[in-house]
């Protein structure tokens, strides 16, 4: 399922999708709304433009243009992903992750506002020119393209309510917030296509893995949200019913992944070793092991793990404490707990 994921996008959506982003940066004119476009035409090296797309909404005299460079191109030419307004509702730490997955590769094509409530986080999270994105006027919802709750489930229903009279009906409302059903949310925005999203904190580099489910979206819409989240890393379209699961194995995920680190590092820092030095090789030994165990898909996790263990060696010391703590059973337990605690959050938030 994951290699499916992290197959190339052209190859799962045929030509047109996943390299919009791309394209855009390549090829951006510049429209009465955003004179700038067309000054960035850089090539971006190993991506290879393998066709014609041509949007829905074509500017016919643009076509010539973005043939002009010889070969074929793939093209975006307007509308959804170039000019896309995306609205952050919450200035917290997702909205702040998500905001720098968006941000990166100097996003030419969108503009991404954060309507706050306080500055509480401001100094926290948000450097003084990432500040200048945020707005405490919900008019900027008006003219959004997309717009993502990233509030805690008990403000959700709140938050909704509130922001529901600014929202233009073609507005896309995308939702991370644990526990908070599409149900839910349809009761108070009954016109906009939603999308209910998981992502993880490693979507400021790229490199979540989010789960979505979309409702009410046309297909264009449908796959203009792909492109976006397929921005912050492997992406997979669930059943709603998985959301709540994997918010606590997911989006939780780089919690218990980090708290594992901590305890690593200090017990270097025990045996002798620099705790930065610790964090940078165990956290590539973290990702060499999880590539391994990937690649030896059918391999048992027990037999890799008997291929690590030699018989009164250090793995065994290792593993002799962790089974007599019943650490497995306790992180399965924890993992269960948080899993009934994102349903318990939607219960709240009625
Ligand atoms: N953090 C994570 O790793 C992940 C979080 N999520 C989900 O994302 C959501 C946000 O989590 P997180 O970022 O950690 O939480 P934070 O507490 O860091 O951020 C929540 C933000 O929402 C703001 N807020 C609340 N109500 C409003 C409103 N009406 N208008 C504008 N802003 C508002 C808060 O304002 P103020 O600063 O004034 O309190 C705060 O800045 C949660 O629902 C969570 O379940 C999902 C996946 C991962
Ligand atoms: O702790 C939480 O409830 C949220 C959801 C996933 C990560 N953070």
């Amino acid at each position: 399922m994951i290699r499916a994921m992290t197959e190339p996008i052209e190859n799962r959506f045929g030509l047109a999708s996943g390299v919009w982003c791309k394209a855009t940066q390549m090829f951006s004119f510049p429209t009465p709304e955003h004179p700038d476009n067309g000054a960035v035409s850089r090539r971006y090296p190993g991506n290879e433009m393998k066709g014609i797309f041509l949007s829905t909404k074509v500017v016919p005299r643009h076509v010539p243009l973005a043939l002009r460079g010889g070969g074929t191109f793939v093209v975006w030419l307007k509308g959804d992903i170039m000019q896309t307004r995306i609205v952050l509702v919450g200035s917290g730490h997702l909205a702040h992750a998500l905001f720098l997955g968006w941000q990166r590769d100097g996003a030419v094509h969108r503009t991404i506002h954060v309507l706050a409530r306080s500055t509480r986080l401001f100094a926290e999270l948000w450097t003084p020119e990432e500040q200048t994105h945020i707005t405490f006027d919900p008019d900027i919802l008006q003219t959004a393209d997309i717009v993502v709750f990233t509030v805690k489930p008990k403000d959700m229903s709140d938050a909704l309510s509130a922001m529901s009279p600014y929202l233009n009906r073609q507005a896309l409302v995308l939702s991370p917030v644990a526990g908070y059903s599409l149900e839910q949310i349809r009761r108070r925005l009954p016109h906009q296509g939603l999308v209910r999203f998981m992502p993880n904190i490693c979507s400021a580099i790229g490199a979540s893995v989010t789960l979505f489910t979309p409702d009410g979206l046309t297909a264009a819409q449908k796959t203009m949200v792909e492109s976006l989240i397929a921005e912050l890393g492997p992406m997979l379209e669930v059943e709603e019913s998985l959301i709540n699961p994997m918010t606590a194995l997911l989006g939780s995920g780089p919690a218990y992944v980090y708290l594992f680190m901590e305890a690593v590092i200090q017990a270097g820092e025990q045996l002798g070793v620099d705790r930065e030095l610790t964090r940078l090789l165990v956290g590539r030994m973290i990702e060499g092991s999880a590539r391994l165990a990937e690649h030896e898909g059918a391999t048992p996790l027990s037999q890799l793990i008997r291929q690590v263990v030699s018989p009164g060696g250090t793995t065994e010391a290792m593993l002799n404490v962790l089974k007599k703590a019943e650490w497995g059973n306790t992180l399965t337990g924890a993992l269960l707990e948080a899993g009934e605690r994102a349903i318990e959050l939607g219960q709240y938030s009625a």
